[in-house]
């Protein structure tokens, strides 16, 4: 029997919490061997941590033969205590008319306190994924706030976006959409993200050229993936649960336990590629292994992907001027 893993999970009572804890309880995430222990935080009001423990009675009542234990807490100093894998999840959701970054005051300081609890008290090879909107930004806030940590395991979630537009790119070819390979969605988790599907392949054949048609990429693909989180908004009366569970999933399994060879997309630290400069949180292309990434080099990357690139660059500068004021 392996070790257990501590994941810790933040806004553990909330709608995608309720999607995600069974599903990482079950070995979904980390594997059907890997038992884990969930810690999970929640805000230290009444009725947010009623909810918690009744999403902790569901969980044992589940038996999950690899859920090698629980703990339910306000504290992040005990929700992130030993935790190598943080998923930071619990922050405000936007609602219909307002965009993710309406939210960066409010959800900012959410994250210089827990970037701290996790510098102080977390394994110090913690992988940490925030979903949590406007998630690049947060990630951001999380990482400069914990100095003692890697920078490079600080991570933010753009596998929604890649998986958006796979199936967008799945519709449109009529093509299975788990033969589609070496998507990108590159920059910030809001509609300034630019989808690029310049370098995809189905079954080793290029989707720019089986697709062939540039108004639709430019009019409809792009923009689409982009406003998709708003579009669900709009049609649920809710932000998207599921699939962002899903898709935070996705992300982790793949860092943890690799990707095969094939890309993904995760929101980094820049390490300068691509001319984005250095430690900005923007989405990329990687492939993962053992718990590590490594940022997809040279790709050519023509002037409407360097104007689009730039696009979405230039809104986490603002972003991150924004938020600077928290940082000192
Ligand atoms: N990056 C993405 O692709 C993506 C996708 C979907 C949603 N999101 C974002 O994820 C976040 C959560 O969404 P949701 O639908 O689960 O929201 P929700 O309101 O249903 O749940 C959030 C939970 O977090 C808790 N919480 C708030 N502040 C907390 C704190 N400081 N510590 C611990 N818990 C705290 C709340 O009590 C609540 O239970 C939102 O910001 C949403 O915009 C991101
Ligand atoms: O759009 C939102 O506010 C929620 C989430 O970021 C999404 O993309 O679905």
């Amino acid at each position: 029997m392996k070790a257990p893993i501590r994941v810790a999970v933040t806004g553990a009572a909330g709608q995608i919490g309720y999607s995600l804890l069974f599903r990482i309880a079950s070995g979904e995430m980390l594997g059907k061997d890997q038992p884990v222990i969930l810690q999970m935080l929640e805000l230290p009001m009444e009725k947010a941590q009623a909810a918690l423990k009744g999403v902790m009675m569901e969980l044992e009542d589940c038996a999950f033969p690899l859920l090698a234990g629980m703990v339910g807490t306000d504290d992040p100093m005990v929700a992130f205590k030993d935790a190598d894998v943080a998923l930071l999840v619990g922050a405000r959701p936007r609602g219909p008319g307002m965009e993710r970054k309406d939210l960066l005051l409010e959800n900012a300081k959410i994250f210089t306190v827990q970037g701290k609890a996790l510098n102080a008290v977390a394994s110090r090879d913690v992988k940490v994924l925030v979903v949590g909107n406007p998630a690049n930004t947060n990630a951001y806030i999380a990482m400069k706030s914990a100095p003692d940590l890697n920078p490079k395991n600080f991570t933010a979630m753009l596998r929604l976006d890649h998986n958006r537009a796979l199936s967008q790119l799945a519709g449109k070819t009529g093509k299975p959409v788990g033969d589609i390979r070496r998507l990108i969605v590159w920059g910030n988790h809001s509609p300034t993200m630019y989808p690029d599907y310049r370098f995809a392949t189905i079954d080793g054949a290029s989707v720019k050229d089986a697709i062939a048609d540039e108004a639709w990429n430019k009019d409809v693909f792009i923009p689409k993936v982009g406003k998709r989180g708003a579009a669900i908004i709009e049609a649920r009366g809710l932000s998207s649960a599921a699939s962002a569970a899903n898709a935070a999933i996705d992300h982790i399994r793949d860092w943890l336990l690799g990707s095969n060879g094939e890309w993904v997309t995760m929101g980094v630290p820049s390490d300068g590629s691509y001319g984005i400069p250095e430690g900005v949180m923007y989405g990329f292309p990687v492939v993962t292994r053992d718990g590590r990434y490594d940022i997809v080099q040279g790709l050519d990357i023509d002037a409407f992907s360097r104007e689009r690139m730039d696009f979405t660059l230039a809104e986490l500068e603002e972003e991150r001027a924004g938020v600077a004021d928290l940082l000192q």
